[in-house]
């Protein structure tokens, strides 16, 4: 099943008004705004990513949700899993393992006496050092959570839930015809990032942009009152705009030549159209997308690079010339 499909499963299930139908970023529950979003070794971050970064983006990735609903965070609750490590390693450094290349790896469901959980040489402490960092960053605290261990060499999946207060939300669905389509920030930095860390030369702010994503909770809260429809960009700006413009009944235009690349990526990947559809399909930006009436002027910077209209789909131009969609728009589970 595709993650698609099974989201189209779910919502055939007995739905919570505050659950929208599940065509939102988060839940509404009497002023609160719920969320919650999973981490995974190898799938959203590499397995020698320092966990006190793992912590932050777990924390960054929830915070972004509740800040493209204008939310202010009230607090988190953390799912953690500590990891046995087999007896011949115990004391080894995670990073010198051979647990990077999990199509090889083999999950050993122990039958005898369970090894001690949570002997991997500091990186549970790390991670908790880091999430105390971010916490703090965020000015957001720890509501409760839960604690459970995982078998020796599985990946770790670790969620967490945010919380947060909002007046007066956005939706994914409100965009509407004529609206402008905007996006905050730059796009393209943490898929560099990712391109980086994986082994590429290139500039370390482009791999802190993957490991560290900024929430842009201030900006969200200055948006939200002009904005009609708004949803944070995680699986890349193309199938999240997409999103916006299905949920909102409507087709949407985007200008690639319009989408803001940094300095550093454009000195990293080039500016030509291929830099640019890849910048504009990678995800993990965390940066926000809302639609809101053309020319009318925004409490937070943003940049305009396209424009909803009636019909469906997303249409793609290069400096207003029409282009074909690339084969992928995004991230896909
Ligand atoms: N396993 C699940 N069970 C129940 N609801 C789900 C599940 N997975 C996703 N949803 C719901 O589907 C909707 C869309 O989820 P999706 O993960 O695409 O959005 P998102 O949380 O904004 O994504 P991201 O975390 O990448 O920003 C949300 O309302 C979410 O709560
Ligand atoms: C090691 C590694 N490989 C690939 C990616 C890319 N990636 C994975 S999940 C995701 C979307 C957000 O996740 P979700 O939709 O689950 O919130 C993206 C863009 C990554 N971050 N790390
Ligand atoms: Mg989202």
């Amino acid at each position: 099943m595709t993650e698609a499909e099974f989201l189209a499963a779910l919502r055939a299930l007995p739905l919570h008004p505050g659950a929208r139908g599940l065509l939102d970023d988060t839940a509404h529950l009497d002023g609160l705004i719920l969320t919650t979003d999973t981490i995974v070794e190898g799938i959203h971050y590499l397995p020698d990513d320092p966990p006190a970064d793992v912590a932050w983006k777990l924390v960054a990735a929830n915070l972004s949700d509740l800040a493209a609903k204008g939310a202010v965070p009230e607090g988190v609750m953390l799912n953690y899993p500590l990891r046995a490590v087999p007896p011949a390693k115990a004391g080894v450094q995670l990073g010198d393992s051979t647990n990077d290349a999990y199509s090889s790896v083999t999950i050993a469901f122990p039958t005898g006496p369970r090894p001690s959980p949570g002997r991997e040489t500091g990186w549970d402490e790390a991670f908790v050092s880091g999430l105390d960092i971010a916490l703090r960053t965020f000015a957001v605290r720890l509501l409760g959570g839960d604690t459970v261990s995982l078998p020796v060499n599985a990946p770790r999946v670790i969620a967490l839930t945010a919380i947060g207060r909002a007046a007066r939300a956005p939706l994914r669905a409100g965009a509407r015809e004529g609206d402008a389509l905007y996006v905050t920030g730059t796009i393209g930095d943490a898929g560099a990032g990712l391109r980086i860390a994986r082994g590429e030369s290139g500039p370390a702010d482009l791999v802190d942009r993957y490991r560290r994503p900024t929430p842009r909770l201030a900006e969200g809260k200055a948006l939200a009152p002009s904005a009609h429809a708004m949803m944070d960009v995680s699986d890349g700006l193309l199938i999240d705009a997409a999103r916006m413009a299905d949920a909102s009944g409507l087709g949407v235009t985007i200008d690639l030549a319009a989408i803001p690349l940094s300095a550093a990526y454009r000195a990293f990947a080039g500016d030509d159209r291929a830099a640019r559809i890849a910048a504009a399909t990678a995800g993990d930006d965390y940066e926000l997308l809302l639609a809101a009436p053309a020319g009318i002027p925004l409490a937070a910077r943003a940049t305009p690079i396209g424009a909803f209209t009636a019909g469906t789909g997303l249409t793609l131009t290069d400096g207003g010339t029409p282009i074909p969609l690339p084969t992928t728009l995004g991230f896909q589970h």
